[in-house]
């Protein structure tokens, strides 16, 4: 199968030393909140909601900027979306287990969405970074490739639950394609696929044979582009490109938009949540947050998805490959 040949790929000469981190309590970063972000001034506030906009000017025509504003919500949708992400006594958020293989995940009905990606890009730093709200929630992350070793669950609340899985490549689990094809092809009430790309080294040859298995799945998925803040920013914007091209010339199942995200500094978090509650049904967007159209054909499993109630719609495309409205409620 496809992720075979992922595992088999060495690509990577340095391997970092290995330390694990445990975050905790004491560990939580001090822009976890979008409310305490937004003390900040204006043009601070927008580079870390937005971090494209910091990189727009400089990016040339080729370049199609209205992908990277597609999914734009106001402020107050991004706070409302924050509610989600805090814990409280009706709404707890914490890990709920883990599995080595697709019968040992857990039967739920919830929406669900899952993080993939190479080893260290940075999946587990980014949950960490979701959940920065209750950080006695335990995410291991480490400079160590292949550190998570099974796909870990987390319930937020009864809203949907949240998927950390093992990287592919570089010192994958034996059993990875067992456990992660089987759960990407199988898993009924997964309703995006978010697939990690660093932006400091940008795509590699496991990157496009990951997005060439999305395709064949025919899954909806989302590019996050991660450490954005380790790449200069010439570095940077060469690595957005590829993406984009990639996304324009050889997806379908791909959302135009993809999401830039530094977990250390906080860029991208609280888009990233607004987008995945919107997603997972949990956030009807008001009528002044930006849904640009798009227009694009979508794979045969996405109508399951429309059938699911959570339409492909939610996330501006069309069914039909024919434009669509940004009012979706
Ligand atoms: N500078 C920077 N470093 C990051 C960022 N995100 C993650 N890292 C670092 O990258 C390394 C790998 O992070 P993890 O989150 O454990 O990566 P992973 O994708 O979960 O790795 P595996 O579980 O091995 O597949 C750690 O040393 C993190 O501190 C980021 O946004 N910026
Ligand atoms: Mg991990």
């Amino acid at each position: 199968m496809l992720l075979n040949r992922i595992i088999h790929l060495r690509t990577w000469t340095v391997l970092p030393k290995t330390i694990s981190v445990i975050f905790s309590r004491q560990g939580a970063h001090s822009l976890s909140s979008f409310r305490q972000a937004a003390q900040m001034p204006e043009k601070k506030l927008q580079g870390l909601v937005f971090p494209f906009s910091e990189l727009e000017s400089h990016l040339s025509s080729r370049v199609s900027k209205t992908n990277f504003q597609l999914f734009q919500p106001s402020f107050e949708d991004i706070e409302r979306a924050e509610a989600l992400f805090s814990p409280s006594k009706k709404h707890k958020i914490d890990y709920f287990t883990s599995a080595v293989r697709m019968d040992h995940a857990p039967v739920i009905t919830q929406p669900e969405v899952c993080f993939i990606g190479r080893s260290n890009v940075g999946k587990s730093s980014l949950i960490k970074a979701l959940f920065s709200l209750v950080p006695e929630v335990e995410v291991r992350v480490s400079k160590t490739p292949g550190h998570t070793k099974k796909m870990n669950f987390f319930t937020v609340g009864k809203a949907f639950t949240l998927v950390d899985m093992p990287g592919y490549g570089h010192k994958a689990p034996k059993d990875f394609v067992e456990m992660v094809e089987a759960y990407l092809e199988t898993r009924t009430n997964l309703k995006r696929t978010f697939l990690l790309i660093d932006g400091s080294v940008g795509l590699q040859e496991a990157d496009r044979i990951a997005i060439g298995m999305c395709e064949e799945f025919g899954l909806p998925y989302v590019i996050v582009v991660t450490k954005i803040d380790k790449a200069s920013r010439g570095e940077l914007l060469r690595h957005i490109v590829e993406v984009e091209d990639t996304i324009k010339m050889h997806t379908l199942g791909c959302f135009p938009q993809p999401f830039l995200v530094s977990s250390t500094q906080f860029k991208g978090i609280y888009l990233l949540r607004c987008f995945i509650a919107h997603v997972t049904g949990n956030l009807h967007l008001k009528s002044d947050s930006q849904i640009k159209w798009a227009t694009f054909q979508v794979p045969s499993r996405a109508f399951l998805f429309f059938q699911d109630s959570v339409p492909w719609a939610l996330s501006g495309i069309s069914l039909s490959g024919c434009a669509i409205k940004d009012d979706f409620r």
